[in-house]
């Protein structure tokens, strides 16, 4: 138990697309023990939801009547995690590209942020959690303990995405993909609510010639160093 809070400290994770967010949380969580938690898969089931229902991306009174309604919730499965909404496993129709840019346009509208905002403030309020997302570190949790900022260039993000989207079959091209990570990036930092950014506090690393390993390393010997400051209180 951290002196700081019942189960641990936070961590926040934030960074753009492909920086390696999801796969840098879940070994992380895993070698801490602390729960990870994907809030972009928590705007994906939004935008999921929202397509299905037919609600335009700038009707925000729809949207908020989506979001009341709606529980996202993570469900271990294994040493992976099922996104479930309102109950429904979603964890594979919210990962394609064609979601992952429909939750950019949603995300940035102000009802759905202040819904996940307080189901993510709830979801990591009492610590030993890990949360990786856009806002998490300035937004969500400006007072956790660890914050990082996670980045690497957009050639490397987009050749990342390039070849996980290779694996399952997808033909988009390398020029393409990289296209899609920079078109993502400028709408998440572009926008009004919650933009992407690095916090002041947040430690920033820049894995375009670091591998996963190394990435974890870094990240688990800073939270480690807290952890004992913590201790010694
Ligand atoms: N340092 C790294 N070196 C090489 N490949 C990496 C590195 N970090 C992540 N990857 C790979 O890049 C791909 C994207 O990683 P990941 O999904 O973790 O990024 P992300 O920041 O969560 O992206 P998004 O925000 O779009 O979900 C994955 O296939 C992952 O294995
Ligand atoms: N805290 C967050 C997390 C995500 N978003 C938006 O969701 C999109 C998908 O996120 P992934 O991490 O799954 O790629 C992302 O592009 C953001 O638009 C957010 O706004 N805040």
């Amino acid at each position: 138990m951290s002196a700081v809070r019942e189960n641990g400290v936070i961590v926040a994770i934030d960074g753009p697309s492909g920086a390696g967010k999801s796969s840098l949380t879940k070994l992380l969580a895993q070698r801490l023990g602390y729960i990870h938690i994907d809030t972009g898969a928590m705007f994906r089931a939004v935008a999921l939801m929202s397509k299905r229902a037919g609600i335009a991306t700038d009707d925000d009174a729809r949207l908020a009547e989506l979001c009341r309604g709606l529980e996202v919730t993570f469900v271990r499965d294994g040493e992976n995690c099922r996104v479930l909404a309102n109950g429904e496993d979603v964890s594979t129709e919210i990962r394609t590209e064609e979601i992952g840019l429909l939750t950019s346009a949603i995300s940035a509208r102000k009802p759905v942020r202040e819904a996940l905002l307080t189901m993510q403030r709830a979801m990591g309020a009492k610590g030993g959690v890990i949360l990786e997302g856009r806002d998490i570190g300035t937004v969500v949790f400006p007072d956790a303990e660890v914050k990082f900022f996670l980045s690497a260039s957009a050639e490397e993000r987009g050749r990342r995405r390039y070849l996980e989207l290779a694996a399952r079959g997808d033909k988009a091209t390398l020029e393409e993909t990289i296209a899609k990570v920079i078109q993502r990036d400028q709408q998440d930092e572009g926008r009004e609510h919650a933009p992407l950014k690095q916090a002041d506090d947040a430690l920033p690393i820049d894995s375009t010639s670091l591998s996963i390993e190394e990435v974890l390393t870094v990240m688990e010997n800073a939270v480690r160093e807290r952890l004992a400051q913590d201790d010694k209180r």
